[in-house]
Formats: C-alpha cells, structure tokens, sequence
C-alpha cells in the first residue's frame, strides 16, 4: 500500500480501488478540520470582541510573513453555508471547527455578557451541518484567549483563567450541547505554551530577552510550564463541569487534542535513543501524562526541578482520566539527539530536555520538504507515534484530529497549475496507509481530520502557504475551487 516513493506520482499509483474508504472499519469517521480564527473573518462584525491574536497581528504585522490577519481570512463566517456545501461535495462525514470564545463572551468573562449573534452564528454552523449529514466536532479553545483576559490577568499565566474558561465552555455546552457530542477542550496546549511562551512566534510573543527573538517580555525557563499547568487545569474543569452538569443529558463525550512529531533517534546510540524518548516527553508526554496518570513525566520532573508546578493532590485526581478520548495532530518526525546544556542563568523548556532537534541527519532531510519550514514529509511515523499512544498510555481512544501538507501560495501560476496538488495526494496515501497499518496493529483509532478544507489564515506565515484540500482565491473574492486533492478524496470516500 505504501509502494510510492514520494513525487514519483502517476494516477494508478494512488488508485482508490487500492486504499479508499472501505478499508477501514464501518463507521469510522473521515472529516476536515478548521480553526475560527483562521476561517471565519468578520473579526468586528456582529459584537465579537478582540482577541490576542486581533491585538498580535495589528500590533506586531512583522510577526507575520506576509504582515496579513484574519480581520477577513477567508470570510466563512459569511459563506459557511457554501463550505458546507463543499464538504457534502466531498462526501465527508464530519467538520472539526472551533469557537471564537470573544465572539461568544466578548469581554472574556460572562459577566461582560453573552453575544447572541454570535451564539447565532455558531447554531447556524451546526445545524447547516446536520442538515447534510455532517458531524460538528468543536474544539472550545484554539489559541484565540479573548484580548480583555490577557490585559486583566495575563491569560494563561494565571489561575483566574481556569473560573473563566469554566464559565465560557458552560454556556456553549448549554447552547450547542443538545445537538454537540463530541467536544474538545484545548487545540494543541503545547503549541500555544510553547510558541507563544517559549520562542514568541505565536500570540501573545512571549519569551526570554537573551533569546533576542523580539519578544514582548517574558520568560522561558518558567512561563511555559507555567501556562501548561493552567491549560491542563482548566481543561480539567471543562471536563468535570461536562460530565457533573450536563452528560447524561446531552451524552455526548469530551476530550483533547494534543500534537506530536515522531521523534527518530539521531543515530543508534543509547544517549540518542534516550534524547528521542525525552523529546517525546517534552511535547506529548507533558501533557498526556498528567492525564492518563496524574503527574508530569519523571523525564521533565527530574531535569526541570522547581521550575515545574507541581500538581496538589486534589488537582492530580481531577486531570487524571480528564478525556474520553484522545485528539491527535501528526504532520512530521525530527531526529533527536542528545545535546549538553548546562547554562543555568538562561534556562528555557527548549532546552530543559537536553535534546537537539533536526529535521536532517549527515546533510539528508528526513523526507521531502514542504512550504512551511517545520514540516517534512515522514508518512510512517502516524504508525509508530499511534502504536507508541497504544503502548505507553493504555490504549485510548483517537481520534486523528489533524494530518496535512502545504504548498507555497505562488498565486502567479495559471490557476490549473495551483490546483495540480499531486503531492498533497501522495500526502494523504500514504498516512491513510500507515494509519490503516495501524489499525490493523490494534490502536483504537475512529476517525481522520484532514487539516484543512480550505487554504486560510496559517498564522505566522500568513497567506504565504496553502494547507487546503479546497483553493481559496485571495485575489478574486476569496472564491473557492477543487484542487486534484479534493477531487481524490471524493473518489477515496465515494461510499459505493
Ligand atoms: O500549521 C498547520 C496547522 C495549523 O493551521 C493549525 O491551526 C494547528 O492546529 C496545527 N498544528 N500543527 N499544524 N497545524
């Protein structure tokens, strides 16, 4: 199944006689996946009130490649009817989307009041979706904290977000929650902790000033585990809020979606083949530890020392077992290997783990590069970062939340030429094919998000890179066209 080397595409290569929708067990979900900032646009429209990443964006548009936002983005919260419509196109059976938490509560806090036009929007969305047969997955946090949280409290970095958070997800839960069932918590905690607390790349730009990386403040050595520690905690409480208040009316489940590359020992050294499992610690065990078992890794216990909270016991009972199930984004695999680092003026989580991260060994890239700089084509570690969950971490059940590869946004080229997206297909065969491997190893995994349906608003790197199935023409009233990817994967979900 896993035959093709990569860029050597020729149609029957990918044949989905071969690998389609029948080889995976019945039932098994196929959707896309989105993010409100990234998507919806209309940021000043209808009482949305700012959030960091409005306040990021217009004060820092340096922080951006292409110095854009998502003041527009792609418009979906005007056309969510037409993306809809797409999606059916497709075949697809589900729509990961997230809620803007200041289009919901645009002061943050629920006494600054509901907005109902955009509690409007949202049960637009959701019933447009259900009237086409589409599953809504909603993610209640994707890196958005509404702008008026971070100014009172510095967001995260405070346990007063944990009160708020609560108060936000309870009045989605009781809007959505009669026709939501399957919810999820938090986006990436470790994205949002690291690159908005540890390199300053993401809002809201924080880290050490030694790192010279033109931060907004901030500290790296501690702001990171810091933010985790409320994440983890406020999810904690979404959770328990759901099952207290409102699962066995609404039954639906909740969990959280968490990313991770494989990691691949630099070389068969043990000092390497250690590196690759501290490096998982660091950005899942970090994480999934504490929600499986209760505590942080002993790796990142041992070697981060007081700079780690520590959890109390009463906050351990209640993120141990916080997910029914378990969300995860794979897109690449680095090598790992061990690096020496003893400087304990300038400490940071990037280097607490001891460990050096490449996406090259001796000179050869770890698979064929794509647009964004991070992201290198390594299709088998779906198979082994899932086996590694199986393992490790009892067995859970998955989702795939995201899985995806970007192209540069040449908008010069013949529109024809933009849409021959023929290694986005070798992409997604070559992952379903690990990921029917590891099915078939036993990991309980029930569905597949492909990020994304349309290309949008990829943060950083602004508009300069094209992660979408479906093309979306910034110069031409954001109007949107089938790349070969989507016309394959309607082939690949062709029920009959
Ligand atoms: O970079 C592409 C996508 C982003 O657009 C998503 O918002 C984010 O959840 C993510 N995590 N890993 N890769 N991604």
């Amino acid at each position: 199944l896993c035959k093709a080397e990569y860029g050597s595409f020729k149609p029957s290569d990918y044949d989905t006689i071969l690998l389609n929708r029948s080889s995976f067990p019945a039932g098994f979900l196929f959707g896309t996946a989105s993010a409100a900032y990234q998507y919806e646009g209309a940021a000043n429209e209808d009482g949305r009130g700012p959030s960091i990443w409005d306040y990021f964006t217009h004060k820092y548009p340096g922080k951006i490649a292409d110095g854009s936002n998502g003041d527009v983005a792609i418009d979906s919260y005007h056309r969510y009817k037409e993306d809809v419509g797409i999606m059916k196109e497709m075949g697809l059976d589900a729509y990961r989307f997230s809620i803007s938490w200041s289009r919901i509560l645009p002061k943050g806090k629920l006494e600054g009041g509901i907005n109902k036009e955009g509690v409007q929007y949202y049960n637009n969305l959701i019933n447009e979706l259900l009237a086409h047969g589409i599953q809504p997955f909603v993610t209640l946090f994707h890196w958005d904290l509404p702008q008026a949280l971070d100014e009172e409290y510095g967001g995260f970095l405070s346990s007063h977000v944990v009160d708020d958070f609560r108060d936000y997800v309870e009045v989605c839960f009781k809007e959505f929650g009669d026709r939501v069932k399957h919810w999820i918590t938090l986006n990436e905690p470790w994205s949002y902790a690291v690159s908005g607390y540890a390199n300053g790349q993401l809002a809201p730009g924080r880290c050490s000033d030694w790192q010279m990386l033109n931060c907004t403040g901030g500290d790296s050595g501690t702001e990171p585990y810091i933010v985790t520690h409320n994440q983890l905690l406020a999810h904690a409480a979404a959770v328990k809020l759901y099952r207290d208040k409102y699962k066995a009316s609404q039954k639906g489940v909740i969990g959280i979606t968490l990313v991770s590359h494989w990691m691949v020992p630099y070389s068969d050294a043990e000092h390497n083949q250690n590196s690759a499992i501290r490096a998982l610690d660091w950005m899942l065990g970090w994480f999934l530890d504490p929600i499986t078992y209760g505590t942080y890794p002993r790796s990142m216990r041992s070697l981060v020392g007081k700079r780690l909270p520590k959890f109390t016991k009463e906050q351990s009972l209640l993120v141990k077992g916080s997910f029914d199930f378990l969300g995860l984004n794979y897109y690449t695999a680095n090598y790992a290997r061990y690096m020496h680092y003893s400087n304990a003026l300038n400490s940071s989580y990037l280097t607490d783990a001891r460990t050096n991260l490449s996406t090259e060994r001796n000179g050869i890239p770890i698979g064929p590069e794509a647009a964004s700089s991070w992201l290198f084509v390594y299709p088998s570690g779906i198979q082994s970062l899932l086996l590694y969950v199986k393992t490790k971490y009892q067995n859970p059940l998955i989702y795939i939340t995201e899985n995806g590869i970007d192209e540069f946004n040449n908008s010069t080229l013949p529109l024809e030429q933009q849409l021959a997206d023929y290694m986005r297909i070798d992409y997604y065969y070559r992952h379903l094919s690990y990921l029917h491997k590891a099915i078939k190893d036993g990991v309980n995994v029930k569905g597949y998000f492909a990020w994304s349906l349309l290309d949008n608003f990829e943060w950083s790197s602004g508009y300069t890179v094209r992660f979408g199935i479906n093309y979306v023409d910034y110069k031409n009233g954001l109007k949107r066209y089938p790349k070969q990817s989507a016309l394959w994967f309607k082939s690949f979900l062709d029920k009959f």
